[in-house]
């Protein structure tokens, strides 16, 4: 390894820095002395750029891309980056995508020969959108030449936000003769139809907090500035992950070993918990639309979709990911770009427990924020892709302000509620980076050498549970290998 960057703040650390970071700071920082840090003289739909003091690297992942395909691998240079910079766009004017849209770039070690990689923040309806809120390669071309759009022949930090902007402004168009007539309206029918329902998934958000009104506006405070009370949170856990700058060796030491790959520690307060809950509560009452979080809860909501996304966010960057850094380096390494965060609720004559899964996570915090239970416990079995991942390991019984987390790919359920109500926040954090890498991609099912634990058995997946669904899959024929979907 080479000499290794500070990663966690954001800002690049004692770093030899190499040809296209150099590059890359005189650009923002010609930029910004030119037009300023409000970027006066720009297209007005570039809203904000990083500046040079903020470009970030990620010790471990290396795009290589010489394949023609896109693979990750482990970096044993972290020098040559990839560097990734925020920026702020704007959608196309009068369209349905004329708001302003979170995006990171992410810079390859031969930028400028090579375009930045897009990633949009947060939920988009897009239809060339693919797994991570990347756009398609195809969108800075809409020729489909390849070829740069300025002068030089390279990627300039215009160039690149400005394919961006395009993404989010019209159809593309296509190379002559690649579609059809037929086929293009199809397209531009179809990019409509994501734009609108984007449109209306965020007058939704904003009919709750504006016209309905939120019963706890601190939450949407607290998503708006990212500032997270510490009242609202365990003052061990406060004092450790948010005020102690990451330290793993703390947080290790915080941290309860449920069983292997498993762990809780102390998480909110009460005053959180209830506030979380009261919220769902009301916007349930509000008659606005509800999306369940998945096929396995009816009774749930997504917090995304309520407006509390920037909530989330805060507490994936602040408070996860932190400690995902100290229980599991490879998974997370230097950062998640992506979460799915929802409640699930419990209760007799409703929802009673979830069925053996795992989930489509990298890594699942699950907090348990009330309210008065019993039974409801969490099975927890052994992790795919390892052996025993239908061997019994442990039974978690939940505590209000405890979370409990665990990779995405540890297989668990949640046992019937015998009495009460219990909600939980869930937060699966992705990372892109690890899901292309040759670690993850190289998982496979290991046979099974022992028979498997009745309660670690699956009725949704398993063929050999007694109650299967036709649908059950597991054990796979050989060429099956489902990592990134519910087993
Ligand atoms: O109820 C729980 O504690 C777990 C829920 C869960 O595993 C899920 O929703 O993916
Ligand atoms: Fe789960």
């Amino acid at each position: 390894m080479g000499e290794s960057p500070s990663v966690t703040s954001g800002k690049v650390g004692p770093l030899k820095v190499g040809r296209p970071v150099e590059a890359l700071f005189d650009e923002l920082r010609s930029i910004h002395q030119k037009h300023g840090d409000d970027l006066k003289g720009w297209p007005a739909y570039v809203r904000s750029l990083s500046t040079a003091d903020e470009i970030r690297t990620c010790e471990y992942a290396l795009f290589d891309d010489t394949d023609g395909k896109t693979a990750v691998q482990i970096n044993d240079e972290p020098e040559e980056g990839p560097w990734e910079i925020d920026a702020v766009i704007r959608g196309g004017e009068g369209t349905n995508y004329d708001r302003d849209f979170r995006i990171v770039l992410t810079f390859p070690g031969d930028w400028p020969k090579r375009p930045a990689r897009v990633r949009i923040k947060g939920i988009l309806h897009h239809i060339l959108l693919m797994d991570g809120n990347e756009p398609m390669p195809v969108f800075y071309h809409p020729q489909g030449t390849y070829a740069p759009s300025n002068t030089e022949g390279t990627y300039d930090i215009m160039t690149c936000l400005k394919a961006v902007h395009g993404f989010l402004s019209a159809p593309l168009k296509w190379p002559e003769g690649s579609m059809s007539p037929l086929q293009e309206r199809e397209i531009a029918r179809q990019w409509e139809e994501a734009a609108a329902s984007d449109a209306e998934r965020h007058e939704i958000i904003s009919k709750y907090r504006n016209d309905v009104g939120a019963k706890h506006n601190a939450l949407f405070e607290a998503a708006d500035s990212k500032v997270l009370p510490r009242a609202w949170f365990d003052a061990e856990f406060a004092r450790v992950v948010l005020d102690g700058e990451g330290d793993a060796d703390a947080i290790r030491a915080m941290v309860k070993e449920e069983c292997t790959g498993a762990y809780s520690f102390p998480f909110v307060t009460k005053e959180f918990s209830d506030m979380v809950i009261e919220e769902a509560e009301h916007y349930q009452q509000s008659g606005l639309p509800v999306r369940r979080p998945n096929s396995m809860n009816a009774y749930g909501l997504i917090l995304n979709e309520i407006g509390l996304e920037g909530l989330m966010d805060a507490l994936q960057q602040q408070a996860f990911l932190p400690v995902s850094r100290a229980l599991f380096p490879a998974e997370v390494a230097c950062r998640f770009d992506a979460h799915h965060s929802f409640l699930v609720h419990y209760e007799i004559g409703h929802d009673l427990g979830l069925d053996m899964h795992t989930d489509d996570s990298d890594i699942t915090f699950n907090t348990c924020l009330g309210k008065e239970f019993e039974g409801a416990g969490l099975t927890i079995c052994g992790v795919m892709g390892e052996e025993g991942m239908r061997k019994l390991r442990h039974v978690y019984s939940h505590v209000v302000g405890r979370c409990l987390v665990h990779l995405g790919r540890h297989r668990h359920g949640a046992d019937d509620i015998t009495k009460g109500e219990r909600l939980n926040l869930i937060c699966w954090n992705h990372n892109y980076l690890w899901r292309k890498s040759s670690p993850y991609k190289t998982l496979t099912l290991p046979d099974e050498t022992e028979p498997p634990d009745a309660q670690c058995l699956s009725f949704t997946h398993d063929r050999d549970h007694p109650n299967a669904k036709p649908s059950a899959w597991y054990p796979p024929k050989r060429s099956e290998v489902r990592f990134d979907k519910r087993v």
